[in-house]
């Protein structure tokens, strides 16, 4: 199974390690020609509007709508989940939207910029030890959408068939298990299109 992380700004690295860890081959993707040899890709956490910008700047904009519309499944994490989201509350700007929820950028304030706690995170783990940096927060979601994770009683992880997402950074820990999950997910919707 080969895996592609977008390499056009933040933690690719970080991604592509724990990928490997979790059983797949890893490729950072750069351009939109190396959709067509990936199963599944990763949007990783950065700057959400700095990839937003580069995403059209290089086309990925349309080829992921494609990408995703082939039942691809992707992964988003951070600033990752704020691009798959449907609506960015109070904001306008170009993302992919493929996602039905809403989320709110850089939603725990000031005091809570960066922290570590542990959740539970269904069908992946008890204890995953979560990692947020000036993250987003799910504020609501669509009917297809599935909670994997809340913190507080916020929404912080969830799955909407083949598209995953976290506002956390499952990529800065040694804890390769939601990215095993993201694996087996790949292997759900290969095994749907070979039907
Ligand atoms: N660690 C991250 O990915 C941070 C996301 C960033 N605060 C944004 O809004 O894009």
């Amino acid at each position: 199974m080969k895996i592609g992380v977008l390499a056009l700004q933040g933690a690719v690295a970080e991604h592509i390690r724990l990928l490997e860890k979790a059983g797949a081959e890893a490729v950072a993707v750069k351009k939109t020609e190396q959709l067509a040899e990936i199963d599944g890709l990763v949007l990783p956490g950065g700057e959400s509007t700095a990839i937003g910008k580069l995403m059209k700047k290089y086309g990925f904009d349309t080829a992921l709508k494609e990408f995703a519309a082939q039942k691809k499944p992707i992964f988003g994490t951070c600033a990752g989940l704020i691009l798959l989201a449907g609506e960015i509350d109070g904001q306008d700007w170009v993302h992919l939207g493929l996602m039905d929820i809403k989320v709110a950028r850089n939603a725990f304030g000031r005091q809570r910029e960066s922290f570590e706690t542990d959740l539970p995170v269904k069908d992946v783990a008890e204890d995953f030890r979560a990692v947020f940096i000036r993250a987003p927060l799910i504020l609501s979601i669509g009917e297809n959408v599935e909670v994997l994770s809340e913190y507080n009683g916020e929404i912080v992880a969830a799955r909407q068939g083949h598209l995953l997402c976290a506002s956390f950074h499952p990529e800065l820990t040694e804890d390769e298990r939601m990215h095993v999950y993201f694996l087996r997910m790949v292997e759900q919707y290969q095994a749907v299109k070979a039907n």
